[in-house]
């Protein structure tokens, strides 16, 4: 071997003695034990704190999610085909966060808040743990904004106020997506911004949803993170967070915020699949102890802050997907008992073609009603009730021949009602429409419809008030309010444009 010049020695012994000044002051270096699966088991750091990030050798970087006497778990937030037995890790001291600004609305990010979708770097104003402690008590406000859907049945039976977390859950297929996306595409103009989060998904998926987004100009007042079935478990794991993260910055701004979760299942799936990895022991259906926990810390930092603490909101619709209907499976109930209430959507109703498929028995909403408009609350008055007797009598009745003309009427009744309640894909209903609609049906003035002209006849009826009377639609969009008088001129004109369309 030729002898090597000193100058060169002196240089590799001065780059080693930086490196190890770098690695060494507040830091603690250990070796990697163990790798695999998105998992890297470390010896040699005794002071990590639970959910500090570490550097390793080739500059991957990795969280603290396990520790144990003689060693920590770490999970990599990307591929681990660089790290080997004996690499070296640090710590850093810091919390796991993401970059946060205002430059984020309109992006597409990955989980760590990369941008992913070409269009160059993002600016950010600073940088947001990922897990952060909900606000408390003292902080908040209770709700009594609506966060609208514009679409009729949610808004009529189910309403939804900004600050409350409203779980929309049912099988594959059954239009779940569909529902949190038409209520990001009716915030437009109302000053709510919308972040969606998408967990373990096809790409694909999250490139339909992305082009029905940028579509109808939602992309304007929205920020997509996308977490796709390709990544690695922890990547799918810390999603949902770092979305947060970017909402309670816009929270504590004073802004109100939309969350979509697309979908908790996923997450729960991927926190599993860490957890088996990282030696815990499995309980109920294989999930680790502490799944509750994943979803109860998650989906409390939604919430309404008063004006001292800020006086923006966090709305959080989380998605579940059930088998075969089964709300009471394990990660669905867990979720429905930290949820404000739930969108039941069921396979059967959607199949029939009532679309969207709410189960109007099964959901609920528990603190939206405080929030709803006066004028809807009064137009919607009964409609519930008018329904869940409609599909008893239905049922009561589907092999009678000759019914009394009562039951006939009531039958005839319910099921305009559902087809008024069904709505096509991306066509929202403003505040005035609905109410318009319900008052005009629920005063039988559409009893003469046929059920299958209905849908057209309302929308008719509507461009029809929105020509010849649109002080009415006014009214209700500026007072929100639906005296009796105003109520009664809506049946008018509603009897009026029947005897036209006749
Ligand atoms: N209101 C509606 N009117 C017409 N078609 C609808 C409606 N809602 C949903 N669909 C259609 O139903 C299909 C399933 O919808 P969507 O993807 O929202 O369901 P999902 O429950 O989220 O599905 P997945 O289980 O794949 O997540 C889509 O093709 C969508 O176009």
């Amino acid at each position: 071997m030729a002898a090597m010049n000193p100058d060169e020695i002196i240089s590799i012994l001065k780059e080693e003695i930086k490196n190890y000044d770098e690695i060494s002051k507040d830091q603690e270096v250990g070796t990697v034990i163990s790798v695999g699966d998105g998992i890297a088991t470390v010896h040699g750091i005794d002071h990590a704190m639970y959910g500090e990030v570490v550097t390793f050798e080739n500059g991957l970087k990795g969280m603290v999610q396990d520790i144990r006497a003689n060693s920590i778990g770490c999970i990599l937030f990307g591929k681990d085909t660089g790290i080997k037995e004996g690499t070296k890790v640090a710590r850093t001291q810091k919390q796991a966060g993401v970059p946060v600004g205002d430059a984020f609305i309109g992006r597409i990010v990955n989980a760590l808040g990369a941008p992913i979708d070409g269009k160059g770097e993002i600016k950010a104003d600073g940088y947001r743990p990922v897990e952060n402690p909900a606000p408390g008590i003292i902080d908040r406000k209770s709700v009594t904004v609506p966060l609208e859907t514009g679409i009729l049945s949610i808004d009529s039976m189910f309403p939804i106020g900004r600050g409350q977390r409203e779980l929309i859950i049912g099988d594959r297929q059954t239009g779940k997506t569909s529902v949190a996306l038409d209520t990001i595409l009716n915030q437009k103009g109302k000053d709510v911004i919308c972040i969606y989060v998408a967990i373990g998904q096809k790409a694909s998926t999250v490139a339909k949803i992305v082009s029905t987004l940028e579509k109808h100009g939602a992309m304007d007042y929205t920020t997509v993170f996308s977490s796709t079935a390709s990544d690695c478990a922890p990547l799918q794991y810390i999603v949902p967070y770092a979305g947060t993260a970017l909402a309670e910055y816009f929270m504590y701004k004073g802004k109100d915020v939309l969350m979509v979760y697309d979908d908790l299942s996923k997450h729960a799936v991927a926190y599993r699949a860490l957890s088996l990895l990282l030696e815990r022991s499995p309980g109920r259906e294989a999930y680790p102890g502490d799944v509750f926990y994943l979803h109860s810390r998650l989906l409390e930092r939604s919430s309404r802050l008063n004006e001292k603490a800020g006086g923006g909101s966090i709305t959080a619709l989380p998605i579940i997907e059930t088998q075969a209907g089964d709300l009471s499976a394990y990660i669905p109930t867990n979720v429905i008992s930290i949820t404000d209430g739930q969108i039941f959507l069921e396979s059967d109703l959607f199949n029939s073609g009532m679309r969207p498929a709410v189960n109007v028995g099964l959901s609920v909403s528990r603190v939206g009603g405080a929030a709803q408009a006066k004028a809807m609350k009064k137009a919607a008055g009964s409609v519930r009730i008018d329904l869940a007797q409609y599909r008893e009598m239905e049922i009561f009745t589907q092999f009678s021949s000759d019914l009394d003309e009562a039951t006939t009427q009531q039958l005839k009744y319910g099921s305009g009602l559902m087809e008024l309640l069904k709505q096509p894909l991306s066509s929202p209903l403003s505040l005035h429409e609905q109410v318009i609609t319900l008052c005009a049906a629920t005063h039988k003035a559409m009893m003469h419809v046929e059920t299958k002209k209905m849908k057209k006849y309302q929308r008719d009826m509507l461009d029809y008030f929105d020509s010849a009377y649109p002080e009415i639609g006014r009214e209700i969009e500026e007072k929100r309010q639906l005296p009796d008088e105003l109520a009664e001129k809506i049946v008018k004109v509603a009897e009026e444009f029947a005897d036209k369309s006749r």
